[in-house]
């Protein structure tokens, strides 16, 4: 065969840009895929674009023929805020994003090197519970704790504790990702870029770049003198550090440019953050929403944990939280992989796929896949519970990570900082409800950009245990 995979009808310069959903694209590209087939074609405005809503074209496209699908497509946003796409999620394929990925997760998201970030968890823990304890008994928006934490954590890895200029670094990347949503009208029209002009939208963004650069810029430079003046040896090293460190050795095939390192800088604070600290939320949501598991993950922890806090080791014990947040990512993982880009003609199902066509595969809908599982839509930790299906991008069914050559480099970095705050919050309070709300009241619709978080922020009360038993 020789003709595109199927799709809806297009319309004149938009194509089918109209069907897609701001909140939940990855809702109702499931429901369109249920219509046109597991590979579909959309055309979102000029970018030709082919949807896999299954597992088994998922692994085609992201193992068998992984290579041909290595590629990113070019988005306004990440030449702007990512220094000519220069961090690893949007670069190009090739020796550049090949040396970029292997120092990363060698010099800061290896098992070895996240457990020497442990001290930081411990001691942004330590702010956490003094809020939580001065918060008792009072409902409390859980959501901005639990980003306010993982933000701390990966941003003292990355840029080091001296960064006073921290706080505004992190607002403003919490404005950038509003920019960050792939479904952004002005990504699909290339040949429009004078409509980001028209707009202001392109002024916006270059204003907000040009602030953040200022910062790194200055983080780059306190970090060289420090490093000359030989300070460095007082404390840890960050990853800035590292990648100064590996830029002046020369060691690698490509030079490393001031712009390149801030690049990276920028996407561990973005990558890092948003994914691990939505996960968290989403498994609070869902234990509010399913007390009899919240419990039950509840009473592990307490029986594993020995003292008043949670060690590594302890978290290698926790079987059953751990298959709390394992199914919590096959629902509320990201739900649409980041857009590949393929690099050469290629046949995929029985279908042409020319080369340049945009992918996107619908995790969602790979998670939710009736073939692959059963009652796919509801909460069950216990599917987990002795099967083989993991999250390394093996089982095509659950690709919370992505899957390939593009895989997630931060897999234990992101994982260890969840169970971590998942297990302490369970281990130091009871939860419950504000009072006249009922787990099925809690509002499970969500916003979307790149990962998903529930529309409203919930609001559940800490408890005291020795209280909450006696009240
Ligand atoms: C629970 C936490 C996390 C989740 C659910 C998650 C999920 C993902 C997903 C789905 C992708 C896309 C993979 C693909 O396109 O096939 C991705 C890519 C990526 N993630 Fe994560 N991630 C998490 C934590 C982290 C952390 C902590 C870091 C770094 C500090 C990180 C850095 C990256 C990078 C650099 C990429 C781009 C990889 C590439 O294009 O080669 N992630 N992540």
């Amino acid at each position: 065969q020789n003709h595109l995979p199927p799709g809806p009808p297009k319309l004149p310069i938009i194509g089918n840009i109209h069907l897609l959903d701001k909140m939940a694209p990855h809702r109702n590209l499931r429901n369109l895929a249920r219509k046109y087939g597991p590979i579909m074609h959309l055309q979102l405005g000029q970018v030709s674009t082919v949807v896999i809503s299954a597992p088994r074209l998922a692994e085609e496209v992201m193992k068998t023929q992984d290579l041909r699908f290595a590629d990113r497509p070019t988005t306004t946003t990440s030449q702007i805020f990512f220094y000519k796409a220069s961090n690893i999620a949007w670069a190009r394929y090739g020796h550049y994003w090949r040396q970029m990925k292997k120092i990363c997760t060698l010099e800061l998201l290896s098992v070895k090197k996240s457990r020497s970030f442990y001290y930081i968890r411990e001691e942004e823990l330590t702010d956490l519970l003094k809020f939580l304890d001065s918060s008792c008994g009072t409902p409390v928006v859980i959501r901005h704790q639990i980003q306010r934490m993982m933000n701390n954590v990966v941003s003292r890895a990355t840029l080091g504790d001296i960064c006073k200029d921290r706080q505004y670094i992190l607002d403003s990347i919490s404005t950038m990702f509003q920019s960050f949503n792939s479904f952004h009208m002005f990504n699909y029209y290339p040949r429009l870029g004078f409509m980001n002009v028209l707009t202001g939208k392109k002024a916006g963004w270059l204003k907000l770049q040009k602030g953040i650069d200022v910062i790194l810029e200055r983080l780059l430079e306190e970090h060289r003198r420090m490093s000359s003046s030989g300070s460095t040896q007082d404390r840890n090293e960050d990853l800035i550090d590292v990648l100064l460190r590996i830029q002046k050795s020369g060691d690698h095939d490509l030079p490393i440019t001031d712009d390149n390192i801030k690049a990276i800088t920028l996407e561990m604070l973005t990558a890092g953050t948003s994914s691990s600290s939505m996960t968290t939320e989403w498994v609070m949501t869902e234990m509010m929403r399913n007390p009899e598991i919240r419990k039950k993950a509840q009473a592990e922890v307490r029986a594993v944990v020995k003292g008043n806090r949670v060690t590594e080791a302890d978290l290698q014990n926790l079987e059953y939280t751990k298959l709390v947040i394992k199914e919590t990512l096959r629902l509320h993982g990201v739900p649409i992989l980041v857009p590949r880009e393929c690099r050469e003609d290629c046949t995929v199902g029985g279908y042409h796929i020319p080369a340049k066509t945009m992918l996107l595969v619908n995790a969602f809908a790979c998670a939710t896949d009736p073939d692959s599982w059963e009652d796919p839509e509801s909460f069950k930790p216990e599917r987990f519970k002795n099967s083989p299906i993991g999250f390394t991008g093996s089982n095509f069914e659950f690709i919370p990570f992505g899957a390939g050559r593009r895989i997630c480099p931060g897999i234990n970095f992101g994982m260890g900082a969840v169970e971590f705050v998942v297990a302490n919050l369970l281990l130091h309070y009871d939860w419950k409800l504000p009072e006249g709300v009922k787990p099925e009241d809690i509002d499970m619709r969500e916003i979307t950009a790149i990962s998903t978080l529930p529309i409203a922020p919930m609001h559940v009360v800490p408890l005291q245990p020795q209280l909450s038993k006696s009240t």
